[in-house]
């Protein structure tokens, strides 16, 4: 596990990233997008080993954009939008079935766009949660409601055995290094618009392009 990936976790440090994202021409940049993921994958650290198999697939998955982005072909992995372009004009993309491209950058990203309609789903549910609600259940419903159609049967259970040990409400707040339960509250009020946008952005893109069923 890379060092970075072992320091505390700071929401506002993930919230940063994925404001650095959007360029005025709200283009999408891979750098802070994968920036955002790995602050997050911090936190999943800190939450025991049950969630170890979540933060290898999402470690991987942001490591092999970074590979992208440093590689020969770099500055066309700058932003979502060239990522797109680049790899549906060059045939990088195994549109049907997984084939010579099983881990090309549309196909990566698309895993991560989904988990962040989780994420977006589970923030909102937090923020306007009450002191007795579950994390656990508002993990879970978030979960169903979004990445589980995509998961088969095993991921689903797995998840779901770790969710029953996610933190009570008050501890998760702590876990979060930003305050008081009143400033926890206000910070995921400004993040959860934002990742929205972020989502939304990424979403007509995909869709424009039909990049929604890549294997
Ligand atoms: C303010 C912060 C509070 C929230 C903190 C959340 C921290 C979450 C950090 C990372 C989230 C993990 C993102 C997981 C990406 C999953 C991508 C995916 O769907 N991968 C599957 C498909 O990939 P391919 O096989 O097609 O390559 C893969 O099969 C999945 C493997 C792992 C299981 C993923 C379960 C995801 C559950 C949602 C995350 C729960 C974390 C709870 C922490 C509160």
């Amino acid at each position: 596990m890379a060092d970075s990936e072992n320091q505390k976790f700071c929401l506002q440090e993930v919230l940063e990233s994925f404001k650095s994202c959007l360029s005025p021409e709200k283009e999408i940049y891979i750098e802070h997008y994968v920036s955002g993921w790995r602050g997050l994958v911090k936190l999943l650290n800190s939450l025991g080993s049950l969630f170890g198999f979540i933060s290898k697939d999402a470690v991987s998955k942001t490591q092999i954009l970074m590979n992208f982005l440093k590689s020969e072909n770099g500055p066309h992995y700058a932003t979502v939008q060239s990522m797109v372009k680049f790899e549906l004009d060059n045939e990088l993309v195994d549109v049907d079935k997984k084939g010579i491209y099983p881990e090309s950058g549309c196909r990566t990203l698309l895993r991560l766009h989904r988990a962040l309609r989780w994420l977006q789903l589970f923030l909102e549910r937090l923020r306007t949660s009450k002191e007795d609600d579950k994390t656990s259940v508002m993990c879970r419903d978030a979960y169903n409601e979004s990445l589980a159609q995509h998961h088969p049967w095993l991921i689903r259970k797995s998840a779901g055995v770790a969710f029953y040990s996610l933190p009570v409400r008050l501890a998760f707040f702590e876990v979060m290094n930003v305050g008081t339960p009143e400033q926890v509250v206000d910070v995921l009020g400004k993040a959860v618009p934002l990742l929205c946008e972020v989502y939304q952005i990424t979403e007509e893109l995909y869709q424009k392009h039909n990049l929604h069923d890549l294997p």
